[in-house]
């Protein structure tokens, strides 16, 4: 069923889909049934039981389970999509009334994260179908690198011939690293000769483009005699003042020439706190807001490159086609990966969240999640909506001052935003003229006393600075939206090594968590202010991801602590109430798979997203409660690790540096001493030597006079021990695995130590 959500003749810019979701439903609440009987069972049963302990914990990881469980009912309950439809776009919109966008690439650090990655970002983005001189591209570098000032460099000489090319033959992938692989031949879209020599000129041009980088990467400088790489001399990287640099202007404002083009680095210094990401976006603000302006603002990790070309047009959709349109504040694209390990052995590709998402979707709008996003300024300015509906909205200038901060360019420019006056022109054409200005509000002191980071611009106090800042705007009331063109939007790459996936794991729960602890509290927000409340439960359920590990952990525990001590936790076989516990296990695993197969995952994708759901939620998300607790305690702070990004060139450039080896084991756990793995593994090794345990004791029955002896023994138990072991496969060949693969020694070592404790804890408990 389709909604025409805009009232006028000409077709809708854009339709929401609403799915019918109502045999999910109907399996979501016969599960929900059975885990209420469990936990009635286990109040009727209570009395009876000769062992107080497993009985009452099992209770309460299970009350845990069911809680989360209609967490994420309430959330998937209402599913729906969003259609766009670039085509209608003219006939509604003049391209002269298209909107200014200011878009945001940020780095910060060249070496995990390939300079020529970056490139390959800003190049998708110069490229995109759109009038150019409604465009700046903004590069933020944390890592303060010479290296990356000179790539920008020579790769916007490379984009004058790129840009072009791309716009001429209508090329679909402009990012060149991808359009370049081996798989495309410049057959494929255009036979002409004028193609064909165009193409390979392009080729080789890009080639020359990727070994200067390369080269340059090399050298401890990359251009020694240029006085323009002088500013870097002798600089750190966290101790540096501003560096601005406008690398390409439109003057003139032609809409065929390259966007304006502007590098930052913004000034560090140890004696202040810079807020990693979160810090680098309110620079990227501010300098903007200076410079050119634009209400609407992308913003892009270095890791991701624009996929369709259509990007900005699909956005525009969004921005001009919602029934109360002035209602949405952001606008993004999912973050889908290319080249990603098949089957996603890590679990980290998220493709499981697809129904959480959509349900999302269907309440106040999809969360902000950090990149492909388009925001519309005079939001991240603070605004709320009924704000806008005020005709004589105004805001004095002492206000601005203490919102905004001392620079008199930046709060004139805010006012115009928020007033929705009509932008200045002077800033457009010639963002050079504000360099003093953009450097000024680009100082690590600016923010102290003004509303950056607490009202206005990104927030601070979470890793996850994304889910944060989203909920800010949807506790003001404030709408978004999201859609997926055919192509996709954008695509990124994920994590390729099991411990690169572990940290960002790690990092995300620890950020969804600190979010509880801020005022941006999604309980509080329905409260005091304008989230939904089923928006609010929907933050809710991935804030919880780090409370998990303490009933996940447990669970799996019980069942090696039961077969110990010879007592129970769940129902002998005999027991009808056996038949629910099995009900309960059947019907989700039947149900995770029949979703993952509607959208198309493979039966191994869903498995490796079981097995790493339950590896992960041991591992990583017990770290990052610690973390977050110890952060509470103030004995720690809370950090933004930036993952290694990684990348295999399988251009015919020669360039590749894959090893044969590792690319038959990619998708292989690989470990190394962090202590992040050790709880899995004690859980592991108890829940073995339960097994041993169990299996000795299974030889010692007299099955000729009491099979049923079998059943005393705890079958039940004995089968979620296995599943334990099931779980943490990779981990049981870790044991055994040598050289990266094998976990390392002194690991297994204090794990054990601990496992043993464990064992011994239990005998005295007898
Ligand atoms: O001090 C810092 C740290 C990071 N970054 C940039 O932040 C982006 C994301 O970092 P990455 O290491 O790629 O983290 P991911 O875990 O892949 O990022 C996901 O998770 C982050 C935190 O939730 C979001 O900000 C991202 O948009 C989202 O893609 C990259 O462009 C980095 O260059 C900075 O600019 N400054
Ligand atoms: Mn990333």
């Amino acid at each position: 069923m389709a909604i025409n959500t805009h009232e006028s003749t000409s077709p809708p810019l854009q339709e929401t889909v609403v799915h019918n979701n109502n045999t999910a439903r109907a399996i979501e609440i016969v599960e929900l049934s059975l885990l209420v009987s469990v936990l009635v069972y286990r109040v009727v049963y209570f009395e009876e039981q000769d062992r107080y302990l497993p009985w009452l914990l099992a209770f309460v990881c299970e009350s845990w389970f069911t809680f989360n469980w209609i967490l994420s009912v309430c959330i998937k309950w209402n599913q729906c999509t969003t259609k766009t439809y670039p085509e209608r776009l003219l006939d509604r919109v003049k391209e002269s009334e298209f909107p200014d966008v200011d878009m945001f690439v940020t780095t910060a650090d060249p070496v995990l994260e390939a300079s020529i990655l970056t490139m390959n970002t800003v190049l998708s983005l110069l490229a995109v179908d759109y009038p150019s001189d409604k465009l700046t591209l903004y590069l933020s570098d944390d890592g303060c690198s010479p290296l990356t000032f000179y790539s920008l460099v020579e790769t916007i000489k490379f984009a004058k011939v790129w840009v072009p090319f791309c716009k001429k033959y209508n090329v679909q992938v402009r990012a060149p690293f991808r359009y370049f692989n081996s798989k495309s031949t410049p057959l494929e879209h255009d036979s002409s000769h004028q193609f064909q020599q165009d193409w390979k000129k392009m080729k080789k041009e890009y080639g020359e483009l990727y070994k200067k980088i390369d080269v340059a990467a090399e050298r401890p400088f990359p251009c020694d005699r240029d006085p323009d790489f002088g500013v870097f001399s002798g600089l750190h990287r966290s101790d540096h003042p501003t560096i601005i640099k406008v690398v390409s202007e439109n003057k003139e404002g032609n809409p065929t020439h390259l966007p304006h083009v502007i590098y930052i680095s913004r000034e560090k210094s140890p004696k202040h706190q810079h807020h990693y990401k979160a810090g680098a976006m309110n620079v990227l603000a501010r300098v903007s807001g200076v410079m050119t302006n634009a209400p609407l603002m992308l913003n892009v990790d270095c890791d991701m490159y624009a996929n369709n070309p259509q990007v900005f047009l699909h956005a525009m959709c969004m921005v001009f086609g919602f029934k109360n349109e002035e209602n949405y504040a952001f606008f993004q694209f999912p973050q889908a990966f290319y080249d990603g390990l098949k089957d996603d052995p890590f679990g980290n590709q998220l493709a499981n969240f697809f129904y959480t998402v959509n349900g999302i979707s269907s309440c106040q709008g999809t969360v902000y999640s950090g990149t492909n996003c388009f925001h519309r300024r005079k939001v991240m300015y603070g605004s709320s909506p009924n704000d806008t509906t005020k005709s004589d909205y105004t805001i004095n200038n002492e206000d601005l001052h203490k919102i905004f901060g001392k620079s008199v360019e930046l709060r004139e420019s805010a006012a115009q935003i928020l007033s929705e006056s009509n932008p200045n022109i002077k800033r457009r054409s010639s963002p050079s003229n504000f360099i003093e200005d953009a450097i000024h509000v680009a100082s690590c002191s600016y923010e102290y006393g003004t509303s950056w980071g607490k009202q206005v611009g990104w927030l601070y106090g979470s890793t996850t600075e994304d889910l944060l800042t989203g909920l800010g705007i949807h506790g003001r009331g404030w709408r978004s939206a999201v859609t997926s063109p055919d192509p996709l939007a954008f695509l990124g790459c994920a994590p390729a090594t099991y411990p690169s996936s572990l940290k960002q794991w790690k990092r995300w729960v620890t950020g969804l968590f600190e979010i509880l602890f801020t005022d941006k509290n999604p309980l509080l927000l329905t409260i005091k202010g304008n989230l939904w409340f089923r928006q609010a439960l929907g933050y809710l359920f991935f804030s919880l991801w780090a409370v998990r590990p303490i009933f996940e952990l447990s669970y799996a525990t019980l069942p090696a602590y039961c077969i110990i001590t010879g007592s129970h936790f769940l129902p002998k076989i005999d027991e009808q109430a056996f038949l629910i516990f099995m009900g309960v296990f059947v019907i989700y695993n039947l149900y995770s798979f029949w979703e993952g197969r509607r959208i198309g995952l493979s039966v191994r994708t869903w498995w490796n997203l079981q097995r790493m759901g339950r590896v992960n939620a041991m591992t990583g998300s017990l770290f990052a409660f610690l973390r977050v607790m110890l952060k509470l305690m103030g004995l720690s702070n809370t950090v933004f690790e930036v993952t290694q990004k990684e990348h295999k060139s399988n251009d015919d450039g020669g360039t590749g540096d894959d090893n044969d080896n590792d690319s038959k084991n990619a998708g292989r756990l690989t470990y190394d001493k962090s202590p992040v793995i050790m709880p899995g593994v004690v859980i592991l090794l108890i829940n073995m030597i339960a097994l041993i345990n169990s299996v000795l004791r299974l030889t010692k029955v007299d099955y000729s006079e009491n099979w049923m002896g079998v059943g005393g023994l705890g079958l039940g138990e004995m089968f979620c021990s296995v599943c334990v072991l099931v779980y943490f496969w990779d981990f049981l060949k870790g044991l055994f695995g040598s050289g990266k693969y094998g976990i390392p020694f002194s690991t297994i070592l204090k794990s054990g130590a601990l496992a043993l404790l464990f064992v011994q804890a239990c005998r005295n408990s007898f």
